[in-house]
């Protein structure tokens, strides 16, 4: 059965519930195996090239670039390195202006940190969507390149970009993938019945278990050596490439903006490992009784960095490992409280990668739970406004949104909570509060913010969230200022908590819907709307 109006959002297009499901089946990551088992292995090594993207933006410890280092070395050929800037992707993905400036910013200190290595770092341009794979056929063709390496990106349009990749090569040069964004390979933890494992719980004890079985999984690659200086002789002005300008609707609103921004999330691979020692010397053991309190800020503040792969997940966790003694057992048995508990979280990451490669349509603006799309969603302009700019009267969400809109990251409690409040409480549909979230995240990942936004019946109660979770009301007063001076419980429901007139002073707005009412409705909704569905 599909049903189909055209939405009123154009970005959260998406295709229908039966074309998904043929894609979840005929999927891009099989289509590209296979090209890649019919391409035919090139012998002669001319120059050797390692493409870029944006999860991989290191030097350290990145599996294609090692494989295109040591050919390149063990050939004695040039390693020419480019990174493709589509303008346009930018907007198709909502790239925040943080993200954009983030990964421009690696790029540049990327290009320095290369150079010294005789390795130049290209930035190729594609006006067009359309344009990728010609401006990458064009530069490896005209540099003679015979073999280029890549790290896998498991979402259905880079997939199928690869698969452009191969199409075009015309047996010209050789295409080598690297799996490098987990630790275990995405694809490969199946159930007894042998599907891919879905469930966490499983996915989670499976993993702990291949991982100390298997401890060097957790072992980092070395840098690339330093090319010949006369071998790059002849690729002299490909130093001269130039990182470019983010687009205009990407650029920060001021300088002071940027700087600010900046200050809180510096760029590059130094940057974040020298935040991941912090955490491990100081915080990771206080990790598993604090990490649900936003106003203690304990968490790693680890997601930009491994998002865009300016650090890798094994470098984090070879890490953690000598801290845990030398040992790969993450379990509760094998590791402390705080170790096992972060560990737990990465693996979420690993196991929502192996979701977005095996369930491809949830990377296609489309559910897990393809009933979801079925729901009839409100439109409440108001509702939304109200949302984004953390003016609900719920104080626990209207903090969440502001810390959001002011540090372009949000606590992980206040995820839960903020989602919950728009696509249960609000009716909105919830992609387009994903869509903000990549609006405005420098943490922005696609598997991990479509599966956190994946709709549930579980209605977030945010004042008893708050009650529990920000116990002081620290982080409600520190983010919603208008009620900074209220004393004890009042915080979490001043509305409700304080006389009318009191209240009335602090020129916070009040609920602008009833909680418990709202909750009910969309129970109600969800149950009629998916009732006798066949997606
Ligand atoms: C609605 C919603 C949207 C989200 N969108 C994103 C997103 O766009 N990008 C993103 O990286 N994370 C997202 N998350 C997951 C999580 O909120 C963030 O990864 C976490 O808050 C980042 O803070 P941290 O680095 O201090 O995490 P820590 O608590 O220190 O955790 C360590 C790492 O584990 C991973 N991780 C932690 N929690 C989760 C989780 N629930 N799911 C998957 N991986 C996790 C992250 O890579 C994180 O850096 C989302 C969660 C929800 C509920």
């Amino acid at each position: 059965m599909a049903k189909r109006e055209e939405p009123s959002h154009p970005e959260l297009k998406h295709p229908d519930t039966k074309r998904a499901k043929k894609i979840d089946v005929d999927t891009p990551y099989d289509n590209l195996l296979q090209k890649l088992e019919d391409q035919k292995s090139i012998d002669k090594v001319s120059n050797v090239a390692h493409w870029f993207r944006s999860k991989d933006l290191r030097i350290q410890d990145n599996i294609a670039l090692h494989h295109a280092s040591t050919l390149a070395q063990e050939k004695k050929k040039p390693l020419l390195c480019f990174y493709l800037n589509c303008p346009p992707e930018f907007e198709w993905h909502g790239t925040s202006p943080a993200r954009t400036d983030f990964i421009l910013e690696a790029l540049r200190l990327m290009q320095g940190g290369l150079k010294k290595l005789n390795i130049p770092l290209v930035v190729l341009t594609a006006e067009k969507r359309s344009g990728k794979i010609p401006a990458v056929t064009k530069f490896l063709k005209e540099n003679d390149v015979s073999h280029v390496f890549a790290n896998y990106e498991y979402e259905v349009d880079e997939l199928r970009r690869d698969e452009d990749l191969l199409d075009a090569s015309n047996g010209e040069f050789q295409v080598s993938l690297h799996h490098d964004q987990t630790i275990v390979e995405p694809g490969s933890m199946m159930t007894e019945g042998g599907k891919p494992m879905k469930v966490f719980t499983p996915y989670h004890r499976a993993w702990l278990s291949v991982v100390k079985d298997d401890p060097p999984l957790l072992d980092t690659v070395p840098e690339p050596k330093a090319i010949d200086a006369s071998a790059s002789e002849e690729f002299k002005s490909l130093f001269d490439s130039k990182v470019p300008s983010p687009p205009e609707s990407k650029t920060f609103a001021s300088k002071e903006e940027q700087n600010r921004i900046r200050k809180l999330w510096p760029p590059g691979h130094d940057a974040g490992i020298k935040r991941l020692d912090d955490f491990i010397g100081k915080k990771i053991e206080k990790y598993a009784s604090t990490r649900s309190n936003p106003a203690k800020d304990n968490t790693s503040r680890m997601s930009a960095y491994f998002s865009s792969g300016m650090v890798s997940v094994r470098e984090a966790l070879s890490k953690i490992k000598s801290h845990n003694d030398n040992s790969a057992d993450f379990s509760s048995n094998g590791s402390s409280p705080g170790v096992a508990s972060w560990v737990r979280e990465i693996v979420f990451r690993e196991l929502y990668r192996q979701t977005t490669l095996t369930t491809p349509h949830t990377a296609m603006n489309l559910p897990q739970n393809l009933k979801f799309d079925f729901v009839k969603w409100e439109e409440d302009t108001e509702g939304w406004k109200r949302w984004y700019e953390g003016k609900t009267g719920y104080p626990f969400v209207d903090a969440g949104m502001r810390q959001l809109n002011h540090e372009a990251y949000m606590h992980n409690r206040l995820r839960m909570n903020v989602s919950s409040f728009l696509y249960c409480n609000l009716l909105i549909d919830y992609r387009r509060g994903e869509r903000y979230f990549a609006e405005h995240l420098i943490d922005w990942d696609l598997s991990n913010n479509t599966q956190g936004w994946e709709p549930s019946y579980t209605v977030f109660n945010p004042v008893s969230q708050g009650e529990k979770n920000d116990p002081d009301g620290g982080y409600i007063r520190k983010w919603v200022p208008e009620l900074k001076d209220v004393e004890g419980k009042a915080i979490f429901d001043p509305y409700h908590r304080m006389d009318k007139k009191a209240f009335e002073k602090l020129g916070y707005p009040a609920p602008y819907v009833d909680w418990a009412r709202t909750k009910q409705r969309c129970i109600e909704r969800f149950k009629n709307d998916m009732s006798g569905i066949e997606p």
